[in-house]
């Protein structure tokens, strides 16, 4: 079979890139010059990143920008994003601007708890497994206390362990449901760490338990993994002003803008096709920072998304009121975030955007990452309700329609202050570029 290989993993990097090559490639010198280009002439840093993944050929760039001017619960911070959509930090900065003029955003952290079970399906009597894990569960804990050990003495470890009953739902399935205060780490591998070590101990002490027959004896650890779904580890991050106070260049009747968000809000709160596109636009902010400073961007993804549906249709994560002549916008999220571990002492880049945030704890982090998503939806929605949404995008995407054409230098700068005058649209871009290449 042509293009399937056995042993891929177990090659040098140089030869993976060869079977590549050879492989898929027609102009094999300019796809190896290509992969080239991207490594860094760094050696020692190379190999790092080459590690950070496995079968790695190159390196994949991702824009870092920064968004100034974020006056988060009284202090300033300049904030990191890690994206390839233009307008976003254009966006995140404008917002920060606006708000910043206004008293700036307030955010606080209302839970802090993480999540892991251990599923296993158990057949017999459940008052019986229900005694059985009252007697295991001080084993449970006290088998784990090598590994908790340093949590606890920085304040953190294991909450609880409950037995949860699943078996209306699925026959013979019941839970080790455990909680965790995992402090600075996002806490995966700690938790999952706990949760394997659960598992032994349980299913080794049934089957020593006396009270429970030969069949019951013997439970079925499907898997122990820690869960993404965080809906106790929680910040909210808000802005609030008095509706006149809206007042600006792009707002010139604050009444109108203040009712006309609320209305976008409200129809994001019960129309599921706006709230994905809504949160979406969330998620610009909430990723990029998340990425910029080493986080796991899949598993706050499944979380957030998770937590807008939690009641069971899929709405918006920002809110806003109007009360007495007051303006107030704001998000509450799931965000289960690390300041060490994973990443973010080892890559560089991570390092340099964690400086940046003033060295945050989890929960500092937590409260930028919300405010960031907060800020891209004011943005975003502030367009959408106002001039639409192309008018700023278009003009911010000018550049990556001139690379496509590979405009020079000279064409770049004509075109840009051509374009402070018209409308960006790709049509009008093709045409200002063959008219001054004619
Ligand atoms: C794009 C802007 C900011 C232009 O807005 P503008 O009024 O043309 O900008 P300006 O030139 O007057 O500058 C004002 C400030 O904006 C920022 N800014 C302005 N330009 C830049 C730039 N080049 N580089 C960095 N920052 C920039 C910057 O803070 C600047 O202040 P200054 O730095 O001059 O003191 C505005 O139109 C906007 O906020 N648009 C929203 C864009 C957006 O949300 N993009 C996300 C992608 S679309 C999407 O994926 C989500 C969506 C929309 O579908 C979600 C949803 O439906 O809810
Ligand atoms: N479903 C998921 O989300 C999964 C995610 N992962 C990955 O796991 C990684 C995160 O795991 P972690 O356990 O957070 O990282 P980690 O394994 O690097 O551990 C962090 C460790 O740092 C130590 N530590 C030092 N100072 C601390 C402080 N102030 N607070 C808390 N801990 C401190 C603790 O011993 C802690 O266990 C991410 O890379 C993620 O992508 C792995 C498996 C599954």
């Amino acid at each position: 079979m042509p293009n399937i290989i056995s042993g891929f993993s177990k090659l040098s990097k140089s030869e993976k890139i060869e079977w590549l090559l050879n492989s898929y490639f027609v102009d094999k010198d300019s796809a190896r010059a290509l992969v080239q280009r991207y490594w860094n002439s760094d050696e020692k840093l190379q190999k790092l990143h080459d590690e950070f993944i496995e079968n790695t050929i190159t390196n994949y760039y991702l824009p870092l920008g920064v968004a100034p001017n974020f006056l988060i619960n009284d202090t300033f911070y300049t904030i990191p994003m890690a994206i390839e959509e233009s307008s976003v930090v254009a966006a995140a900065s404008k917002a920060a601007k606006f708000w910043l003029e206004r008293g700036g955003f307030k955010a606080e952290v209302i839970s802090t708890e993480k999540i892991g079970q251990v599923h296993f399906i158990f057949k017999g009597d459940f008052n019986k497994l229900k005694t059985f894990f009252k007697h295991v569960k001080p084993k449970l804990i006290s088998d784990t206390a090598s590994m908790t050990q340093s949590m606890e003495r920085r304040g953190g470890g294991i909450l609880d362990i409950e037995l949860r009953n699943k078996s209306n739902d699925l026959p013979n399935y019941y839970q080790l449901h455990a909680t965790f205060e995992t402090l600075d780490a996002m806490g995966a591998n700690f938790i999952n760490t706990c949760l394997e070590q659960f598992a032994t101990t349980f299913k080794n002490e049934a089957l020593q338990y006396e009270d429970f027959n030969e069949l019951e004896q013997n439970i079925t650890i499907v898997m122990s993994i820690l869960s993404n779904y965080v809906p106790q580890c929680l910040v909210r991050a808000e802005v609030s002003c008095k509706i006149e106070d809206l007042k600006s260049k792009d707002i010139p009747n604050p009444e109108e803008f203040a009712q006309k968000f609320k209305q976008a809000i409200s129809i994001a709160e019960i129309e599921p096709y706006r709230a994905v596109t809504h949160n979406k636009g969330i998620m610009n902010g909430i990723d990029a920072v998340v990425l910029a400073t080493g986080n796991d961007f899949r598993a706050v993804e499944a979380g957030v998304h998770a937590y807008a549906a939690k009641d069971g249709s899929y709405t918006s994560l920002t809110h806003c009121s109007i009360i007495n002549g007051i303006f107030k916008f704001w998000i509450e999220i799931p965000l289960a975030l690390g300041t060490v571990g994973g990443l973010t002492s080892l890559h560089p880049l991570v390092k340099f955007s964690l400086e940046m945030l003033q060295k945050p704890t989890a929960k500092d982090l937590m409260k930028i990452v919300a405010v960031a998503g907060l800020a891209q939806n004011f943005g975003a929605v502030k367009s959408l309700t106002t001039t639409g949404i192309q008018e700023g995008h278009m003009k911010m995407h000018l550049m990556n329609i001139l690379n496509q054409f590979e405009a020079t230098e000279d064409e770049k700068v004509k075109l840009v202050e051509h374009f402070k005058t018209n409308v960006v649209t790709h049509s009008s871009v093709v045409e200002a570029i063959k008219s001054i290449r004619n």
